[in-house]
């Protein structure tokens, strides 16, 4: 796959508070790429200068192997923020609003379709639900056709529903083709939908790969979670072929086996009431790196 989307060493500051730091990525055409980290982070910054809204002190951005340009707004989508629409706008005037402003918008039936609008399309913007307010601000970025789409916190507030129709939608705009970076909170949503996730901590990349990539470099196949610590081995107690840490108030036991865990468990005598066995996720890789989960 080819590359639409290089950044070089990025570097931005808010007067003396230097908030994007050295940040470089590259984003595979046709993919989904996930900028994570805390409240803070800079992912929204970094967002900003992807789409040429903020110019960086240092470092570039390059589409399609070249400098921004003037057009570049044209080949774009971005999600809008729906404070900014006028009140008195039904849904289906926001789309013709928009469309207007471009030479060759998609055309709006297709959109109101692909997006899930249909009951949504006669209401004012204001009344809609959150799940259809961000489908139309999806909407919205897609309606001058663009190869290139950027999202920042697509699913914030949804409930489990509304986000996971949302994830839906996305997978069917990527089977157009088209490339969609975005940034989380939630790291199912990174995991459900990104090829390539940046995580960022403090303005900088800690990591960057594709998830299942950073989770096998970084975890055994399971992790076994108990609801306790008390006299639980650590360290040099522990067969090899187990990782084990207290976490949170838990005990944890990666391995390869779970089976071969819980036989271990039972010879320690040590109860395995509330266990719980999961392949590892990219919390737990965040946790891991940082030592501190997401602040949401
Ligand atoms: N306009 C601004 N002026 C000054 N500081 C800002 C401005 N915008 C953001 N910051 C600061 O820059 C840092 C990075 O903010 P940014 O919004 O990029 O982070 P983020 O990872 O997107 O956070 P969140 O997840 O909370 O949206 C934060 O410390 C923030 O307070």
């Amino acid at each position: 796959m080819s590359s639409i989307l290089i950044a070089d060493n990025l570097n931005y500051s808010y007067a003396k508070h230097h908030v994007v730091k050295n940040v470089s990525i590259n984003v595979e055409q046709g993919s989904c790429f996930g900028l994570l980290g805390p409240n803070g982070a800079g992912k929204s910054t970094t967002l900003e200068i992807l789409e040429g809204i903020k110019n960086p002190a240092t470092g570039q951005v390059l589409y399609k192997g070249l400098p921004l340009s003037k057009s570049y707004s044209k080949h774009i989508g971005i999600q809008f923020q729906m404070t900014a629409l006028p009140d008195y706008l039904k849904v289906r005037d926001c789309l013709h609003l928009f469309a207007s402003f471009y030479d060759n918008p998609v055309d709006i039936e297709q959109l109101i379709s692909l997006c899930l609008l249909d009951d949504a399309i006669d209401q004012f913007h204001y009344q809609i639900s959150g799940g259809q307010r961000q489908r139309l601000l999806l909407a919205l970025s897609l309606i001058n056709d663009p190869q290139l789409i950027f999202l920042d916190e697509p699913t914030t507030g949804l409930d489990p529903n509304a986000r996971m129709a949302f994830w839906q939608l996305l997978s069917n705009i990527k089977k157009q083709g088209k490339t969609i970076v975005l940034t989380t909170h939630y790291m199912e949503e990174a995991q459900h939908l990104c090829d390539k996730v940046a995580i960022i901590n403090a303005g900088e990349i800690v990591v960057k790969q594709p998830p299942q990539t950073l989770l096998k470099a970084h975890f055994l196949n399971h992790i076994l979670t108990l609801p306790f610590n008390v006299n639980c081995p650590v360290d040099s107690a522990v067969p090899q072929t187990f990782r084990t840490r207290n976490q949170g108030g838990h005990y944890i036991v990666e391995c390869n086996d779970a089976q071969q865990a819980i036989t271990w468990l039972n010879g320690l005598n040590i109860p395995i009431t509330g266990l719980n066995i999961r392949p590892p996720n990219l919390e737990d890789l965040y946790l891991k790196l940082t030592g501190s989960s997401f602040a949401i």
